[in-house]
């Protein structure tokens, strides 16, 4: 395996009064594998996108180390030239149509793929006529979609460019870059709040909380490291007395705990108590570990 991008140590704050200063990130640590679909995901304002303009060069670190294909991005033509970030602010020169950006998107991505870009043109209905300015919030995603997939750069930022696709262009959006990404595998980095539409499609798990990295996972081993168990209040309570719980509800004589790193033993003795096991989807999982207590799940914190 080699790492498309290597962090280690890296902050960066805000503000210069000690008081005053936001910490968007704190002292992130984590690799991305090549030629892998990534999720970064997290709450309002938890620092993804910070931490997608620092790898991307558009922001200084305060501390820390960045390596992106080896090397620091900021200024570096030689990793820019290889990486797209697509974000939902992205501005255009005023008088600049769509046809305009597709026509100087080559000399930005040196694999970009005109027929693919055409191609996409017509599945998301785009105006190419338009001024970008006019554009409905919908239509200016799909442009970002668009050029994010046509560019077929090594290491591609996609920053919720896709919120203001309705769900039809969304699902149009995954099922493109699945397909697409299986003939022309390459990095990939998706940052969003709606993980079960994504779910699917991601290979590795950052959830940023706060600033702090608090899951890196590959999807499947997360996927299968908390499980649901519903039954009798007394027999939940009994049975979690010794176990690592992520989360509760209850209602009425009911209740339902998110048990992290049981095993089939411990999936066994919940069923000869009684309990019934549910499955925990991944947007269930990083509710409920960025609600209450931040914990990784796969890696046995005590709760
Ligand atoms: N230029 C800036 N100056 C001061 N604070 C900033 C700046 N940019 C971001 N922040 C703060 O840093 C924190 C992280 O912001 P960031 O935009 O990275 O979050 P996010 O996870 O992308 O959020 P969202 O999902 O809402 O887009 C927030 O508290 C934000 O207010």
């Amino acid at each position: 395996m080699t790492a498309v991008v290597e962090v280690a140590g890296l902050s960066k704050h805000y503000g210069g009064e000690r008081g005053s200063r936001v910490h968007a990130v704190t002292d992130a640590g984590f690799a991305l594998e090549e030629n892998r679909i990534h999720g970064l995901l997290g709450r309002n304002g938890a620092g993804k996108t910070t931490l997608m303009q620092l790898l991307t060069g558009q922001e200084f670190a305060s501390s820390g180390e960045i390596r992106v294909f080896g090397q620091n991005p900021v200024e570096n033509a030689k990793v820019l030239d290889r990486v797209c970030f697509i974000k939902e602010s992205q501005r255009y020169p005023d008088d600049f149509r769509v046809k305009h950006v597709l026509a100087t998107a080559p000399r930005f991505f040196a694999d970009w793929d005109e027929d693919f870009a055409d191609e996409l043109v017509e599945r998301f209905r785009v105006p190419v006529g338009r001024r970008m300015k006019k554009l409905s919030r919908g239509q200016l995603s799909a442009v970002g979609v668009i050029v994010g997939l046509a560019s077929r750069a090594p290491l591609t930022f996609f920053d919720e460019p896709y919120l203001g696709l309705d769900a039809v262009a969304r699902r149009l959006f995954y099922d493109t870059l699945l397909a697409d990404f299986a003939e022309h595998p390459r990095t990939v980095v998706l940052s969003t709040h709606l993980i079960d539409e994504v779910s699917n499609l991601l290979e590795h798990v950052l959830v940023i909380d706060e600033g702090r990295i608090i899951i890196d996972a590959d999807a499947d081993e997360l996927r299968g490291s908390a499980v649901d168990v519903v039954g009798p209040r007394g027999a939940v309570e009994a049975f979690t007395s010794d176990r690592e719980v992520l989360h509760r509800t209850g209602l009425g004589g009911l209740a339902s705990a998110t048990v992290a790193g049981l095993d089939e033993a411990g999936r066994t003795a919940a069923r000869d108590a009684g309990l019934e096991l549910a499955a925990v989807s991944l947007q269930q999982l990083v509710i409920r570990t960025t609600i209450g207590e931040s914990v990784d799940p796969t890696k046995g914190t005590p709760e």
